[in-house]
């Protein structure tokens, strides 16, 4: 994981601790690790991290270094993993020792201690991830959830269409969408009106993630104990921004509970994940631990939604024709008669190789999320020490020239060719550890570019002397990455017609 010291002071602090963590764990000498560029002494690949860009720039590395590679950081090695086969037969065919976790002291300081995705492993990974898991099948996913995901696409395309922002900007409604599912899914609450509470929460949740630095890989990552001392001490910079956001985490944590549990008392409960696991008679988890499965649900589902969505928006600005094909599918199968459902999905094979292509042509989760090799291990030769820190570059799977035809074009077609080039799994994640809310998420994307695409038309916005806005492809650094400031025009398609 990266590291990036949070101001000057500290970074000099910061460097000195790393260079005795580096000289403690100094890698064996006659070790055969996988190759990666030229490193220093003692401090190995510290100074030639990069800060931004990082998925692009490994991937440029791993032209030159290949698809397995290692980085060295004081007392910790890094596998960076650049091509579907060498992820899937790490991550899913060794899952087994593949499937742990990095510390993430600083989440953990914030509340976010019975999060999923940052809980490392052992009986309480496995219970959490039984919870979930069980709950979120696909089947389920569908019958549960299908009619309130159609019900807030629907919402979306009429407000996308009646509510012309000033700025040109759409993701707030995208982000209303998602916010909707996801507490849907947590609690069973549907959001029906701008002002409710959840979506202000859902906004407060994101800032947890978006101002707390490179995730795991802040002063207090590296030393924990960091966390209880004063912002003002070197190092300690992310800590009191934590401490200062815990009361978002605990609002997420203890609300949304309560209100199940009064709409239990009242009989008034409608069905959600907290709701199944309170009423189990096998209860997997405890209060605090469901409290937090529960707000699991809300993230793991909010911000990547929100991200993906606002990546499609992107690609309809830059690929009319794309846009145009998919219209032309929807209008032949369904007629103008209805709005897409979830049932029709099977029926319209442009539209489907549309969001398959949204999901490889900018994979939100660049890096995913690291796993933590349990044992040491051997893969094509090389060592990977046990402890390493292992990514799977996602992103750079994505842009694998020898998988799919010109990687940086936006073009569904490669999925429906003969042979199709196959579907980009890894957006999702591997083995073990691969996404639970993947297949919710799926019918979400799909029924929110169904809706929008039948009822709307989205173009570029002008500037002030009447030239269409060209919006950057530029991505959001951090875990979870999109594209910033997409400006467009959306109208209806058919004035008068669809009632959305
Ligand atoms: C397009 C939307 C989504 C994308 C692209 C996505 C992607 C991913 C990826 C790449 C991972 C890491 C997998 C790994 O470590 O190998 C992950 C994990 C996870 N996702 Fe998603 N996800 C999405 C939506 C959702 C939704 C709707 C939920 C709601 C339940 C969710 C919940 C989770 C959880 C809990 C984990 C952690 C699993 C674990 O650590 O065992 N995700 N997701």
């Amino acid at each position: 994981m990266p590291i990036f010291p949070e101001s000057l002071p500290t970074a000099g602090a910061v460097l000195a601790a790393l260079v005795v963590l580096g000289l403690l764990f100094r890698p064996k000498r006659n070790a055969r690790l996988p190759p990666g560029p030229p490193q220093d002494p003692v401090i190995g690949h510290l100074r030639s991290m990069p800060a931004t860009k990082i998925a692009d720039t490994y991937h440029n590395w791993a032209q030159k270094y290949g698809d397995v590679m290692h980085l060295q950081l004081p007392g910790v090695s890094f596998i960076v993993l650049g091509s579907h086969d060498a992820a899937v037969e790490l991550l899913e065919k060794r899952s087994a020792i593949y499937s742990a976790r990095p510390k993430f002291a600083l989440y953990e300081l914030m509340g976010w201690k019975n999060i999923l995705p940052f809980i490392s492993s052992g009986e309480r990974f496995r219970r959490h991830r039984q919870a979930l898991q069980t709950y979120l099948t696909p089947e389920s996913s569908l019958l549960k959830f299908g009619d309130v995901q159609t019900r807030a696409a629907r919402r979306l395309a009429r407000r996308m269409i009646d509510e012309q922002p000033e700025d040109k900007e759409y993701e707030r409604y995208l982000s209303e969408f998602s916010t909707t599912v996801a507490v849907y899914a947590m609690n069973g609450h549907e959001i029906t009106s701008q002002n409710d509470e959840y979506i202000a929460l859902g906004d407060a949740v994101a800032r947890t993630f978006t101002e707390t630095g490179p995730p795991g890989g802040t002063g207090v990552d590296m030393f924990p104990f960091l966390g209880s001392f004063p912002g003002w001490f070197p190092g300690a910079h992310y800590a009191a921004v934590g401490r200062s956001l815990r009361p978002i985490a605990c609002r997420l944590l203890e609300h949304p509970m309560n209100e199940v549990n009064e709409q239990r008392a009242a009989g008034t409960a409608t069905e959600s994940f907290l709701l199944h696991q309170l009423e189990r008679a096998d209860a997997l988890l405890d209060k605090e631990e469901l409290q937090g499965a529960g707000a699991t649900v809300f993230i793991g589902g909010k911000l990547t939604t929100l991200s993906t969505l606002t990546v499609f928006l992107l690609a309809m600005i830059l690929h009319p024709q794309a846009q145009l094909k998919a219209q032309e599918e929807l209008d032949r199968v369904l007629g103008h008669a209805h709005l897409p459902t979830l049932a029709d999905r099977k029926d319209l094979p442009y539209l489907e190789a549309l969001v398959q292509e949204v999901y490889r042509w900018n994979p939100v989760l660049q890096l995913g999320i690291p796993h933590v090799l349990d044992s040491e291990d051997e893969y094509r030769g090389w060592r990977i020490p046990k402890g390493a820190v292992v990514f799977a570059n996602i992103k750079g799977i994505s842009r694998d020239a020898s998988i799919y035809t010109k990687p940086d074009s936006f073009t569904p077609e490669r999925f429906l060719s003969t042979p199709p080039e196959p579907k980009f799994t890894d957006v999702f994640g591997y083995g073990r550890r691969v996404c639970v809310g993947r297949h919710l998420a799926d019918n979400g994307i799909w029924i929110a570019v169904a809706t929008i695409l039948a009822s709307c038309k989205i173009t570029n916005a002008l500037d002030k002397n009447g030239s269409p806005i060209v919006p950057s492809c530029e991505m959001t650094d951090g875990m979870d990455s999109h594209p910033r400031n997409v400006k467009c025009v959306v109208t209806a398609r058919f004035p008068g017609g669809f009632d959305v």
